[in-house]
């Protein structure tokens, strides 16, 4: 089965995702998500003027050497770039590899590990007891386990806390908006925030809390310690994991569980942490992290060390990661949660899918492929707008981590 052809479709219906479709000479096509946030063009360039031709003519079933070929041939190996742009040409190409075998991609990947992938969704609110309502509204719905983000008193920008609650950053700012962060005074808040949602709820729902890489190590073994008694499901990004051996002070502090990966993009980012056992969740998804074929290396690694997934799921990544995420993680026998925090409406109408909700979990579905297509006549309606993630300064103007 040859390429005949590939395409990168850009699209904004509220933010934007880059999607690759590639064709064959049967009539089938595939597509991938290639969306990096806030650097969205960079990735489409990259497809269109240095993939796609190398792309064209080749037998979409290899799909392994054609990510060797992609990964090596390149000489400039890693980055988050380049990954994601490989990521979405392998995504693509097991969408068709299921869609030829008439079968949904989990049955191609081994088969159901579980029933159900189960989720989290993101409760956010501005203060303490606006959180609460909002933990109180996915209960509701069903969600078996929930982040918990409040704004901190003190601080003007709200901490984790997104405009419209679904977005971090504006939809239609074209410069990133600055906040303003004090982590002494985030430190003294966040346990109130679990000690008010454990009296209201008890321990029957997993908790989950995103410290967005703002602590020093010690701090944060600090707070993974404060939060002890609410027993949290992780604590993710507690530091920036650039110097991994910061994990082992925090680990010499607390057993609060730790989730690191959303930003990797190779095996060998989440290598030392996970054969170190210092992390129990690993980030790492479809599209930063060079596909399925990719994803399935690290999960593997992880399995050695009985780290567990716990696949990225922000809005920024586009329903076509989210569907190939949720065929990996129903097949992976080292699942442990996925994050899933729900596009608008307009971005469901672009990207009509199989997956769907079922009481606090997720099932890809039973279609042919990864159950996502791209509405190519409707994605048109919305161009690219410039878009970024916040940038964060301490009180006195110092930059500080995201
Ligand atoms: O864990 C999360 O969902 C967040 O850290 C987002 O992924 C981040 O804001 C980038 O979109
Ligand atoms: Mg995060």
């Amino acid at each position: 089965m040859k390429i005949t052809g590939a395409r990168v479709i850009v699209t904004c219906p509220d933010r934007n995702f880059v999607t690759l479709k590639i064709e064959t000479d049967q009539g089938l096509t595939g597509i991938g998500d290639a969306t990096l946030n806030g650097r969205e063009l960079a990735v489409a360039s990259y497809l269109t003027d240095h993939v796609i031709p190398c792309l064209i003519g080749r037998d979409a079933h290899r799909i392994e050497d054609i990510w060797q070929y992609l990964y090596r041939g390149a000489y400039w190996r890693r980055g988050p770039v380049t990954m994601s742009a490989i990521a979405a040409v392998d995504t693509a190409l097991w969408d068709i590899k299921a869609k030829a075998a008439g079968l949904p991609l989990y049955q191609l990947l081994g088969g159901r590990s579980r029933d159900g992938v189960m989720i989290y969704g993101h409760a956010n609110g501005g203060d303490i007891a606006e959180t609460v309502d909002e933990v109180q509204r996915y209960i509701e719905m069903g969600y078996k386990a929930i982040r918990a983000q409040s704004g901190v008193p003190g601080l003007a920008s709200t901490y984790g806390v997104s405009k419209d609650k679904m977005f971090y950053e504006p939809a239609d700012g074209a410069l990133p908006t600055e906040n303003i962060w004090s982590t002494e005074k985030y430190l003294d808040h966040a346990p109130k925030l679990f000690d008010a949602l454990r009296s209201r709820f008890g321990f029957e729902h997993h908790l989950l809390h995103d410290v967005h890489h703002r602590l020093t190590p010690i701090e944060a073994g600090r707070l993974g310690k404060s939060l002890e008694p609410y027993r949290l499901f992780w604590m993710e990004d507690p530091t920036p994991a650039e110097n991994q051996e910061a994990f082992r002070l925090i680990r010499q502090h607390t057993v609060t569980p730790i989730a690191v990966g959303e930003v990797f993009n190779t095996i060998w980012d989440a290598k030392d942490l996970i054969q170190n056992q210092l992390i129990d969740y690993i980030r790492a998804t479809v599209v930063h992290a060079g596909g399925i074929s990719h994803l399935r290396r690290i999960a593997d690694l992880a399995a050695l060390y009985q780290v567990r997934t716990g696949c990225h799921g922000a809005t920024d990544l586009s329903p076509v990661c989210m569907g190939a995420a949720l065929h990996f993680d129903i097949s992976v026998p080292n699942f442990g949660v996925q994050e899933y925090m729900r596009h608008t409406e307009a971005t469901d109408a672009v990207f009509p899918h199989a997956y769907s909700f079922d009481a606090g979990y997720m099932l890809p579905g039973d279609v042919p492929g990864h159950g996502v297509e791209i509405d190519e006549a409707l994605a048109a309606k919305y161009p690219y707008q410039p878009s970024y993630l916040p940038v964060n300064r301490l009180e006195d103007g110092t930059l500080w981590n995201w």
